[in-house]
Formats: C-alpha cells, sequence, structure tokens
C-alpha cells in the first residue's frame, strides 16, 4: 500500500531483533496503515505479529528503520512523547483481561479517571455512550465473573476506546469466542472504526471474518511481507503462499512439519 502522507502509522525499512546478534524477526519490513482503514495483520505462528504492534506502540525499538505515528518517529520519542502517544492508541491485547475487581462500568472508566480530570457526571455520560456502542449498557453493575466471555471482549473493547484513540490495535480479538461471539465482535470492529473515524490494525488468525471486515490484508513470513492486498484480491490470488493460508492447507510453500530427520531415518529400515 503507498501513499504514506494518508497513513496515521508507517514502517519503513524496519529491522528488529529481540537480542543483539540474535537472528532478525522483520527484516526490512514496510507497511503502510492509511487513515480511516481496518489493516489486517496475518501469517503463521510466531512469524512477528505481536512484535509488530509493539513496535508501533513503542514497548520495542526497531534496530533499524523507522517507525511512524502520526508523522513522529516512535524509536526517537522520549517518555513523555510515547505515554501522549498511547493515550492515542487503543489496545486491546489477547485475550483483553478486565479487572477482576472492578464493574463492567469502573472497568470502562478506569482509562478516563487515569488520563482526564472529567466530572463525574460527563464520565458517566462517556462510559454510558462507549457501553452502548457494544451494546451493554444494560450491563454496566455486573462483574466481569457475571458476563461471558463475548461480552467480556466487548466491554474490553468499550475500555480500548474510552479515550477515543484515531488507531486502535486488536491483538487476536477473536481468540476463544464462540462463532456468533466472533461474527459479532469483528462487526463491531468495523463499526467502531467507521463510528470513530479510526483506524484499526487487526493481528489475526481467523481468515472468513478478517476478510468480511479489513480493507486491506499484509501477509508476513520470513520477517518480511510475503503478501498483501485487498481481501478480494487475496482470494483469487494464485501465489502458492497467499493459496495456502486463505484456504488453511497444511500442504504448500509453508511446511507443516518442523525440519528434522526424514521419516526414512526414523522409520527406516534397521540392518
Ligand atoms: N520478549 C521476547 N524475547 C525474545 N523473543 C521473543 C519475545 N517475544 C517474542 N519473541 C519471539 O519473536 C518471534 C515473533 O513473536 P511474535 O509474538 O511477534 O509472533 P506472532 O506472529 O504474534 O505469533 P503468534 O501468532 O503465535 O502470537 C517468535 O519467534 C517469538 O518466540
Amino acid at each position: 500500500m503507498t501513499n504514506s502522507t494518508e497513513s496515521i502509522v508507517s514502517l519503513k525499512g524496519v529491522d528488529f531483533s529481540y537480542a543483539p546478534g540474535e537472528r532478525n524477526i522483520l527484516s526490512g519490513l514496510n507497511m503502510e496503515f492509511p487513515r480511516g482503514k481496518v489493516i489486517a495483520v496475518m501469517g503463521g505462528s510466531g512469524c512477528g505479529k505481536t512484535t509488530v504492534l509493539r513496535l508501533i506502540g513503542g514497548q520495542v525499538t526497531a534496530q533499524q528503520g523507522e517507525v511512524m505515528f502520526e508523522g513522529q518517529n516512535v524509536g526517537l520519542m522520549n517518555t513523555q512523547q510515547l505515554m501522549a502517544a498511547r493515550r492515542r492508541m487503543g489496545m486491546l491485547f489477547q485475550f483483553g483481561a478486565l479487572f477482576t475487581d472492578m464493574s463492567v462500568f469502573e472497568n470502562v472508566a478506569f482509562p478516563l479517571r487515569e488520563h482526564t480530570k472529567v466530572s463525574e457526571t460527563t464520565l458517566r455520560d462517556l462510559v454510558l455512550m462507549k457501553l452502548n456502542a457494544v451494546g451493554l449498557r444494560g450491563a454496566r453493575d455486573l462483574m466481569p465473573s457475571q458476563i461471558s466471555g463475548g461480552m467480556a471482549r466487548r466491554v474490553a473493547l468499550a475500555r480500548a476506546i474510552a479515550l477515543d484513540p484515531p488507531l486502535i490495535m486488536y491483538d487476536e480479538p477473536f481468540a476463544g469466542l464462540d462463532p456468533i461471539s466472533l461474527g459479532i465482535t469483528a462487526r463491531l470492529i468495523k463499526n467502531m472504526n467507521q463510528a470513530l473515524g479510526a483506524t484499526s490494525i487487526l493481528v489475526t488468525h481467523d481468515i472468513p471474518e478478517t476478510f468480511e471486515i479489513a480493507d486491506y490484508v499484509y501477509f508476513i513470513a520470513n520477517g518480511t511481507i510475503a503478501a498483501e492486498g485487498t481481501p478480494h484480491d487475496l482470494k483469487i490470488s494464485t501465489d502458492p503462499f497467499v493459496k495456502q493460508f486463505v484456504s488453511a492447507d497444511p500442504d504448500g510453500p509453508v511446511p507443516f512439519h518442523y525440519p528434522g530427520k526424514t521419516l526414512a531415518e526414523d522409520f527406516g529400515a534397521q540392518s
């Protein structure tokens, strides 16, 4: 995807490894996240999808290249700038845990109490508006132990958008959800993005739901972009890598077997 001036986030020539001298998790990675879009980051387990979110959030820093957020280099921000930038990023991490000792209402109120000085009346209105957006205004007084996993995910979403962030990052938002909750969550992510005029980055393995709501998809393999395009482009792609991913096929360029001895060596006839 091009047009970096329209992007809220862009990665340019990013090299990253978790420890000096270790293999690069990401090498020469270029990605654009245009404003207003839902962009999915997909790829095999351990390919570095979550690491991309950590680079954007400034939890880790690239050894080479630039990670830009709203025109500023995240890797060069001081602590104060980073804190300010993070307030503009809603993050919903894997199994986005709620505070178990707080009601649904207080969970959503938490970031507002932490980062703003709004009056209790305004706070109440803001929280109820966010809960209304995820269909859970009526559940405000329940405790996390009293709601289902799908509802908890929606509360976590309401909390992630409490400060109206222009960027929302989701790490495996569908993990562990039943098919109905999964469909509801997917539609909610799309609708939220539109209602807030935000940009959403989605790290996920769920092809059907993601292709339903994403405007653009990146596939990462071997530390770089192996394929990219709109869901439509990718569905009709003849690239063996894309076809293997889209059809969840165990046979293809991404091997099912971890490299090791051949079958014959392990089970072969012994003399
Ligand atoms: N804190 C860390 N220190 C060292 N290595 C790490 C660390 N976090 C992740 N890794 C390694 O970096 C690689 C990329 O991890 P990452 O979590 O970004 O992958 P992923 O694509 O999100 O995986 P999954 O889909 O399984 O969640 C993996 O090989 C992982 O083992």
